[in-house]
């Protein structure tokens, strides 16, 4: 199943990809800026995801605090640190997946974080995700959020929002909407 979405997602054109990181940052932006958000965690895209660049510009242009994912020490925990107000004034080292993270920054209290943009292979009409797999978003949420603080928002290409009910596991963590170049989506509570 996973491979299917990954299959999918890695078929989207480089010129769709380009065009489509555009237009989700102005839809996740004008989001934030209705929402007051003024600490917003984000990712740093790894393979095919959808590319969180022109937004992380914008926000950092419009003086918001960037937040990125952090691996631990611990198995399967991330904590969020800061991006740094551009990325070459904090230096970066790839994480065992290869992805890019802050080399020495003090991990974020959940507390202050307003909206965490969550990468996904495919998310379902119920808010329900499949991952990367290695369950950091759900445990992360599971120790740190509390009702609609932070806000869980997926951040995809169109492609990867799944017609089919997705398969779900006790674990894991609904999202409370989902922000695709076309648009922002809200996710019903059951
Ligand atoms: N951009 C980005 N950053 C992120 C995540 C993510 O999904 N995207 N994560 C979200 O959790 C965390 C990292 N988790 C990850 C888990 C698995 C793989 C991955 O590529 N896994 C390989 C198989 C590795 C294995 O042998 O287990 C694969 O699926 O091909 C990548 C990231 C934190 N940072
Ligand atoms: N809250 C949790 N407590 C304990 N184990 C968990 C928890 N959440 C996930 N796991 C474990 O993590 C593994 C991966 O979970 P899952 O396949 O749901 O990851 P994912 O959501 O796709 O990944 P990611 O969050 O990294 O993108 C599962 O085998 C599960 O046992």
């Amino acid at each position: 199943m996973r491979r299917l979405f990954r299959a999918q997602r890695k078929a989207i054109p480089r010129a769709q990809r380009l065009y489509d990181a555009a237009r989700a940052a102005c839809r996740a932006d004008a989001f934030l800026l209705r929402h007051g958000a003024r600490c917003v965690a984000v990712y740093l895209p790894h393979g095919s995801e959808l590319d969180t660049w022109p937004l992380i510009g914008k926000l950092q242009g419009r003086g918001i605090t960037v937040l990125v994912p952090k691996l631990t020490p611990v198995a399967g925990r991330m904590n969020f640190v800061h991006l740094g107000r551009t990325h070459h004034s904090v230096r970066h080292a790839a994480n065992r997946y290869g992805i890019a993270e802050p080399k020495r920054q003090r991990r974020i209290s959940a507390r202050v974080i307003d909206v965490v943009l969550v990468p996904l292979l495919a998310v379902d009409m119920h808010g329900l995700r499949l991952g990367a797999g290695g369950g950091y978003y759900d445990r992360w949420f599971a120790s740190h959020a509390a009702g609609r603080r932070p806000l869980r928002v997926g951040y995809a290409h169109l492609e990867q929002l799944s017609d089919q009910p997705l398969p779900h596991q006790a674990w894991d963590i609904r999202l409370h909407g989902l922000i695709t170049p076309a648009g922002i989506r809200r996710f019903r509570n059951r």
